[in-house]
């Protein structure tokens, strides 16, 4: 079977192919992207579900003078075997290696680069507008999923696109699942004769529903569209996790995206981690907060899984709320929440959180409502690179009048986080990482919190439970404290750990956990600067930053201790293994000593 695929170098050859081939290209396909996905990671369900549209696509357009988008990118692994990356695969998702989604600085049968969804129509239209302009000839395709149609960027591509005369093809692969089950009217409506009257009423011609998996079917479909003199969507109704068992059966996410496996005697043989991770300590204390509060109401935008929401879905149906892939909605949908006196908690990635910036300021922190922002992914992502990294919310957050932004260090910070979010007047984010919690450390394990800053009026339990107390303190807290010390550490969520083990051994050197990126803790990050050297580290760009913050306060101050500031560089750091990148940052415990040591002028390590 991998023969077929072996004398396939690009998309030409698989047009060379006669028909009587194809089907076996489809399965040398298949087993590729289950072989590599098992041994590296990956988006395997969604790549498997369109194997044929992926072959039918390159039978029919002839990348790259006809453009193929693909929403996402997470779904064509059978596009990148099929275009003289087969080679690489093994490689995938690792630094240096093949790229988790699409990019054009990969291959030039890539149109553009994207990771985030719902961009695929927008950016097709405009694709094909600015050739056409050029004189360019050749199709433009966007390859969406269904679950792309809960998201308002797409629709705002198809008003667009369907009031045009550029004849823009839209292939919809619809198989009923964004990452979890898909939700709302569209998925729904998508499989009634509705579907037809829908597109029509939005200018396109409708060409379907088409067996995605009916090589025939939808190359006959894909032809048709190809010689459209307009816009047309072109509907096929696909499976996702399609010819792997273990996926097909798992009806929460169809294999949606897999850690490495073994498939063995039938059997899916997963390692699986064995501490909690911080998405799943949240879930556990949100869990907490919504027993014990009724107006507690979680909001995901299509996270359910990575959030580790999935239990509390269940346990409370009515008010864990999934709307679809929309964080703009998402966001808003909470400030009404606010508005009508609920206690909303968007849960959402820090690197989805970006497009919601504007219903960030103008719809919670605008009007100053209450809304909790759980802000997963927080810092380097590893597998899924530059897109995913959650590096800018320190940042676009900071200015953002009355918006608190909490840092967990250590799981134990998670519950009493939340609890002054909750009861705050005012929005409030909560930063936690990729990742499993860390240990706490033995220093801190019995020792009372060390605090500086007003405390934090008492929560009153709305539910007949007790509320776990809020922050004893609203303000930084000292990991380390030597009076008189020539340096302080300063760091942001779990770095702490990492200060407080490359200080173990500096008799003076302090270490504070910020615990807050802002407002900042002044007279703590003012103490900090007495000894004259201030290191700060965060796990976010260093522009605008914490570190940013610390400098404005000392430059305010009229005070200049020498500041040297650790985080994410000003780079789009690409996909790898994020312990590796954190030490290459020095952004772990012997990288702090080091920029401790070059600060003090000291060479040792
Ligand atoms: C803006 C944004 N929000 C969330 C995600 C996470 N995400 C990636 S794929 C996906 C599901 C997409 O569903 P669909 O478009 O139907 O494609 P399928 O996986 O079913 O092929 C989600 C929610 C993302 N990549 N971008
Ligand atoms: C493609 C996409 O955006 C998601 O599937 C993402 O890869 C999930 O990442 P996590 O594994 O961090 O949940
Ligand atoms: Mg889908």
């Amino acid at each position: 079977m991998a023969d077929v695929l072996s004398g396939v170098a690009s998309p030409a050859d698989v047009r060379a192919l006669p028909e009587a081939a194809l089907p076996g290209l489809c399965e040398a396909l298949r087993e590729a992207i289950i072989t590599t996905c098992g041994r590296v990671g990956g988006h395997l369900g969604a790549s498997l579900g369109a194997v044929e549209l992926v072959v039918a696509l390159h039978r029919v357009f002839h990348t790259p003078q006809d453009a193929l988008l693909f929403d996402v990118g997470h779904q064509a692994y059978a596009h990148k075997l099929l275009t003289g990356r087969r080679d690489r695969m093994h490689t995938l998702r690792q630094a240096g290696g093949i790229a988790p989604f699409l990019d054009p600085r990969e291959s030039h049968h890539d149109a553009l680069a994207a990771g985030h969804a719902c961009t695929a129509i927008s950016a097709a239209l405009g694709l094909l507008a600015g050739r056409r302009q050029l004189g360019h000839p050749g199709h433009v395709v966007a390859v969406v999923g269904d679950g792309a149609l809960t998201g308002g960027l797409s629709f705002e591509g198809l008003n667009n696109a369907g009031g045009s005369p550029l004849p823009l093809v839209v292939v919809l692969n619809d198989n009923q699942m964004s990452i979890s089950a898909n939700v709302g009217a569209i998925p729904a409506l998508l499989r009634t004769r509705n579907a037809r009257a829908f597109f029509e009423s939005l200018g396109f011609t409708y060409l379907g529903p088409v067996d995605g998996h009916d090589l025939g079917a939808l190359t006959r479909a894909l032809r048709e569209a190809k010689a459209s003199s307009c816009p047309v969507v072109v509907h096929a109704l696909t499976k996702k996790g399609r010819g792997f068992p273990p996926a097909e059966a798992d009806e929460q996410t169809r294999g949606h995206a897999m850690g490495p496996y073994e498939w063995r005697d039938g059997k899916l043989v997963r390692s699986r981690g064995g501490r909690p991770t911080f998405s799943e300590a949240f879930a556990q204390v949100l869990g907490e907060a919504l027993e014990r509060d009724p107006r507690v109401v979680a909001v995901t935008p299509a996270m359910l899984e990575g959030s580790a929401l999935t239990g509390l879905k269940a346990r409370f149906p009515d008010r864990v709320h999934d709307v679809g892939i929309a964080e703009q909605h998402a966001v808003t949908f909470c400030a009404g929440l606010a508005a009508a006196g609920a206690k909303p908690v968007c849960v959402i990635y820090s690197t989805f959180l970006q497009r919601a910036y504007d219903q960030v300021v103008h719809d919670v922190c605008l009007p100053g409502l209450p809304v909790v922002f759980a802000v997963d992914r927080a810092g380097l992502v590893g597998a899924d690179g530059a897109t995913h990294q959650g590096a800018y919310d320190v940042s676009f957050l900071r200015p953002l009048p009355g918006l608190t932004q909490w840092a967990p260090m250590v799981g134990e910070d998670l519950a009493p986080m939340l609890a002054t979010a909750l009861q705050a007047s005012g929005p409030s984010v909560l930063r936690f990482p990729r990742g499993t919690l860390p240990d706490l450390p033995p220093e801190l394990a019995h020792a009372e919190p060390e605090v500086t800053g007003p405390s934090a009026p008492a929560v009153t339990p709305a539910h007949g439970q007790p509320a776990p107390d809020a922050l004893a303190v609203s303000g930084a807290r000292w990991l380390k404290r030597v009076p008189g010390s020539r340096l302080t550490l300063v760091t942001l969520g779990p770095l702490g750990l990492s200060a407080l083990e490359a200080a173990r051994n500096e008799p003076d050197w302090s270490v504070l956990d910020a615990r807050r990126a802002w407002p900042l803790d002044e007279a703590a990050l003012l103490e900090a600067a007495a000894g004259g050297h201030v290191v700060v580290a965060e796990e976010g760009t260093v522009r605008g930053g914490l570190g940013s913050a610390v400098l404005e306060l000392y430059a305010a101050a009229g005070i200049a201790p020498r500041v040297k500031l650790l985080g994410m560089p000003d780079v789009f750091l690409p996909h790898g293994d994020a312990r590796v990148q954190r030490t290459q940052l020095g952004l772990d415990a012997a990288g702090l000593r080091h920029a401790g040591h070059a600060l003090l002028g000291e060479e040792r390590r």
